[in-house]
């Protein structure tokens, strides 16, 4: 088996795996062979890689070229496609009507501004005119500048009205899209968050959702601008003098053509500014995150010159869109330049020859002074509206994936759970990494309410066993079954609420001991104080939260810092309990905690398990002798299972386990 990856660049990427699969139909391979191979498709941020069996390194290579080259006319079509921009302006429907009131008050407020060159014009004919009638000029003056004040004050009105109404109406565009994208990022199963980085997800939900959002307000907003002026000066201009209108104009189309050209360039590249800034987010939010590690190492240095690398690279493709963007601005700048010198002149020589106004000349020339700017804002609006391409091409790819695993729905048996537990013929590997198998064909039993324990050496699997069991994730082969039902059937949401969870290393949130506790509860709401306390005293949690001045309202740190591994453990059999479940999954803490921890955070266990299916991932040789039943996990399969006594005096892989393995109080 052999596995290549094809590199395609981030852009596109379902158009890239709709020609991938083409591109595999049409080879030699039988349909078999074929179908195994578009499962194993493996899809990246920045690329695909296939896994092709029976096929050597040269043909391999073959592959590769050919469908490089296909990519490269297929799959990355550089060009804006109509229902990408289709895509993009639906998500600005629910603001239609706002944004409808916004347009209005724009068209208001650019026409206001687009009546000032032909009211200069007047203005000076005016004084031009009457320059020998000292009164008559004041009192036309008087009326126009009036006139012009009222005018100038309605269009401030507006533009206040547009600004404020686009603006808002983008922030509460870049909520809903965060919204949406976050809802889709947390109905994901484990093993797509398996292949993706945390800051790459954090970019896409901070900065992609706010260059969208920006893009379908604020830059809609001032390129509705730039066009209306544009078009209302180009009218202007063609009703004061047609033939001073096509000289001034004639630059127009060979800008516009650029600027196609430019907007390109732009899309592609802040695509790849983009995806440089995820790479750095990641590397910022991992170790600000595992800053403890990196101080205790003192590795402080080291990571710094790291995320320095990162940025580095966002810089260089900073600098190649800042190139692009200043040759591109200076040009559009020069080129409202020369309309504004080539209408003086040709202007001067028809003012000369009596066929046009000194008035009319200077409108003419602010006509061309405003299409100037408006064509460059104009400009800045494609270019926006490129970059926000890019950016909702990212933010899609979340939005579109349905998960493989959903997170509601199926059956949800009306006769309440027993706790029978059962793991047949199961085949798996993570999805991450398919090529090493866990469980080869695992058979396990658990009775309701029996204790089993299980141990293997470190890395058998034995905490994927609660994965599948949690339904993280789903068997190759083989299936899990609760109380007879295969879980693939049932409500993952109801799977969840009758299993407590303990995790070998337990994670806290941010908050209250109270609310972590609480986090639990299927109904917090319906958790009374009485019922809080119970399971707080069971956990052992009561006593020591006595202790502190803020008690249950203690605010625990980030993944609970201030808390000691022992408490937070304590803490994290309350939350597991607080629902009252059926089965508990208890994956113990292999780092050793202190004689008086121990004691407290087993002699919980010990009362939680009670009544209750139990499947302990097992680390305590206390644990092991009070189970039912002991399984050893080893090579993907149970090897061996029975009571401590049983297995201890036999001569099989549980004493040699035993032997090797450091169960803490044997160590001690
Ligand atoms: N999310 C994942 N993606 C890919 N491989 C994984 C993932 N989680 C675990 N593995 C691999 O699966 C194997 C089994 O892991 P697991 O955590 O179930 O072992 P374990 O028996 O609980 O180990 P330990 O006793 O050390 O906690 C290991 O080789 C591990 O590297």
């Amino acid at each position: 088996m052999h596995v290549y990856s094809v590199i395609i660049g981030t852009h596109n990427l379902s158009n890239s795996l709709k020609c991938l699969r083409n591109f595999l139909s049409r080879q030699k391979f039988s349909s078999r062979k074929f179908s195994n191979m578009s499962q194993k498709i493996n899809q990246n941020k920045t690329y695909i890689s296939v896994e092709i069996p029976e096929v050597n390194t040269a043909a391999g290579k073959g592959f590769t070229r050919i469908f490089r080259r296909k990519i490269k006319t297929e799959g990355t079509d550089p060009s804006i496609n109509k229902s990408q921009i289709k895509r993009l302006f639906s998500l600005a429907r629910p603001e239609k009507w706002k944004l409808a009131g916004a347009i209005g008050f724009l068209l208001v407020s650019s026409t206001v501004t687009m009546s000032i060159p032909f009211s200069l014009g007047k203005v000076l004919d005016i004084i031009y005119n009457t320059s020998d009638n000292y009164d008559e000029a004041k009192s036309k003056l008087n009326k126009v500048c009036g006139v012009l004040l009222c005018v100038f004050i309605l269009g401030a009105i507006c533009n206040f009205g547009r600004v404020y109404i686009m603006s808002t109406a983008g922030y509460r565009m870049t909520n809903a899209l965060r919204r949406q994208v976050f809802s889709s990022i947390l109905k994901q199963e484990q093993g797509w968050f398996d292949k993706r980085p945390t800051g790459e997800l954090v970019n896409r939900l901070s900065a992609d959702t706010q260059i969208v959002g920006s893009a379908l307000s604020q830059n809609i907003s001032d390129g509705l601008r730039s066009l209306v002026m544009v078009c209302a000066g180009t009218g202007m201009m063609f009703y004061m003098s047609p033939e001073l209108a096509l000289v001034g104009l004639a630059i127009v189309p060979p800008v516009a053509g650029i600027a196609v050209i430019y907007g390109r360039f732009v899309r592609n590249i802040s695509r790849k500014v983009q995806d440089s800034l995820a790479d750095s987010t990641k590397v910022a939010e991992e170790k600000i995150s595992s800053i403890r590690t990196v101080k205790s190492f003192g590795q402080e240095p080291r990571e710094i010159e790291c995320y320095n690398k990162s940025i580095e690279n966002v810089l260089k493709y900073c600098y190649r869109e800042a190139k692009a963007r200043a040759v591109f601005y200076g040009m559009t700048g020069f080129s409202g330049h020369v309309i504004i010198i080539s209408v003086l002149y040709y202007g001067g020589v028809m003012v000369s020859s009596h066929s046009l106004t000194v008035g009319h000349l200077s409108s003419f020339l602010l006509y061309a002074a405003y299409i100037g700017i408006s064509v460059s804002g104009l400009s800045s609006f494609y270019s926006d509206l490129n970059k926000s391409i890019g950016a909702a091409s990212r933010i899609w790819e979340i939005i579109d994936r349905q998960p493989i695993i959903p997170m509601q729905g199926g059956v949800v048996p009306i006769h309440p759970l027993e706790g029978h537990v059962e793991f047949k013929n199961v085949k798996f590997s993570y999805p991450s990494r398919t090529d090493v198998e866990i469980f080869k064909n695992l058979v396990l039993d658990i009775k309701p309410g029996q204790a089993l324990a299980v141990v293997g050496p470190s890395g058998s699997g034995k905490s994927t066993l609660a994965a599948l069991l949690l339904r993280l994730y789903d068997p190759n082969m083989g299936a899990v079954f609760l109380d007879n039902q295969n879980i693939k059937d049932l409500d993952p949401a109801w799977i969840k609420k009758h299993i407590g969870t303990v995790s070998q290393e337990p994670i806290l949130f941010s908050c209250s001991i109270r609310e972590n506790i609480i986090y639990g509860a299927e109904e917090p709401d319906k958790i009374t104080e009485e019922h809080f306390l119970r399971v707080c005293k069971e956990a052992n949690v009561y006593e020591f939260v006595q202790q502190l001045p803020d008690g249950f309202e203690t605010v625990v740190g980030e993944r609970g810092i201030m808390l000691s591994g022992g408490q937070k453990q304590r803490v994290a059999i309350a939350r597991a309990l607080i629902k009252d479940p059926k089965i508990l999954l208890l994956d113990e803490a292999t780092s050793a905690l202190d004689a008086h921890s121990e004691h407290l955070v087993q002699e919980a266990l010990e009362r939680v398990m009670k009544g209750r299916t139990v499947l302990t991932i097992a680390h305590r040789l206390s644990t092991i002798q009070n189970a039912d039943v002991i399984a050893v996990l080893q090579d993907g399969e149970i090897v061996e299972k029975g009571k401590y006594q049983e297995l201890i005096s036999r001569d099989g892989p549980f004493k040699e386990l035993i032997k090797h393995q450091t169960f803490q109080e044997i160590q001690e």
